[in-house]
């Protein structure tokens, strides 16, 4: 029997550009991803038989988080198991155990987190050795960001997200990230950012330039003014109150506040640790927010800490 514990990092969207809605129903994008300090660990153990098992144990108590994550093959991380033992043929089976801090439905890629974080454990458990390279490839069937959350710090992503290039980065980051009581669905904001611009011509989606300089620079404050996300106004739509925590973290001075890829999580950026806990304190007493996390970012992507 072997064990293998990978941590694997949240992320979140410094820019998101959406283009218009593709015959397969995804939307092409350009963004800019950035991995931070709020990590899930996935451990796995191998059987003896072929059965993949997953247990998820919550260090979340905001929401009972751990009834609205699968403990069954909906699981990414049991999907994301199974795919590698198809591509490689083997044979065992894999005990998976989840234990859960970033948000579920919340905007910072969780679930493609343990997809990841999954990849990488069973490819250790199994002695599989595929290389990176190879379970990126692996990782962009399991989900469209799931590919960066292997490759952690800072990557433009392109395609439905899945391709992952280079971006000439300096610095690091203080953020505030604003818990909302409730997630919301990734599919479900897509689909409202296509009602709402039906008949529209939505234009190709572009990294700003003036991003690409903050992060070449690592100008906090820069960056802060250069933060986007083409659906804030789908999940706003859905989710109106967001505008207030959003005001919450501006008033108290965040260089830059916008939602986390399809929200409803909202994430401040500071200038240093005091600046990031004034922000935090703000936010704390907010009805909108159900919990409050100072984090770090960037950092790397997931990796075996045994
Ligand atoms: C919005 C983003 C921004 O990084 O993150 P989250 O807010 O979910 O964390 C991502 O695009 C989420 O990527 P991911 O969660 O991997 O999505 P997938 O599993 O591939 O797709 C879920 C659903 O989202 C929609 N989808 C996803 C990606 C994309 N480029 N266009 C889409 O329209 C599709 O309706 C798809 O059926
Ligand atoms: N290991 C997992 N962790 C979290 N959610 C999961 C997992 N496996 C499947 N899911 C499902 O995926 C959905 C989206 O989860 P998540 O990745 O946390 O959100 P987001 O797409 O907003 O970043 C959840 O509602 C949940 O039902």
């Amino acid at each position: 029997m072997s064990t293998a514990t990978v941590r694997v990092p949240a992320k979140i969207n410094l820019c998101l550009g959406v283009g218009p809605v593709r015959e397969d129903g995804y939307h092409p994008l350009a963004t800019v991803y950035q991995a931070v300090d709020l990590h899930d660990e996935v451990r796995a153990t191998s059987r003896d038989d072929d059965a993949i098992t997953v247990a998820v144990h919550s260090e979340l108590d905001v929401r009972s988080e751990s009834v609205l994550v699968p403990e069954d093959d909906d699981n990414l991380a049991v999907k994301a198991a199974r795919l590698l033992r198809e591509t490689t043929g083997v044979m065992t089976g894999v005990d998976l155990a989840i234990r859960k801090v970033i948000p579920v439905a919340g905007g910072m890629a969780g679930g493609s987190a343990d997809a990841a974080a999954a990849l990488v454990a069973c490819n250790d458990v199994w002695a599989t050795g595929l290389s990176r390279a190879e379970l990126e490839e692996i990782a962009a069937q399991l989900g469209s960001d799931v590919p960066f959350l292997l490759h952690g710090g800072n990557a433009i992503g392109g395609g439905r997200g899945e391709t992952i290039s280079p971006v000439l980065a300096r610095g690091s980051y203080h953020w505030v990230f604003a818990m909302a009581h409730e997630g919301l669905s990734t599919k479900a904001v897509y689909a409202e950012f296509d009602r709402l611009n039906d008949g529209s011509r939505v234009p190709d989606p572009v990294v700003p330039d003036a991003l690409l300089a903050a992060l070449r620079a690592g100008d906090a404050e820069a960056l802060g003014d250069a933060l986007s996300n083409d659906l804030t106004e789908a999940a706003l739509s859905l989710r109106p109150e967001l505008q207030d925590t959003l005001e919450i973290g501006i008033e108290a001075g965040a260089l830059g506040a916008i939602l986390s890829g399809s929200g409803p999580t909202a994430l401040f950026l500071a200038s240093d640790e005091q600046h990031s806990l004034d922000i935090a304190f703000a936010l704390s007493s907010a009805a909108g927010c159900a919990d409050v996390v100072q984090s770090r970012g960037p950092v790397t992507g997931a990796r075996s800490t045994s």
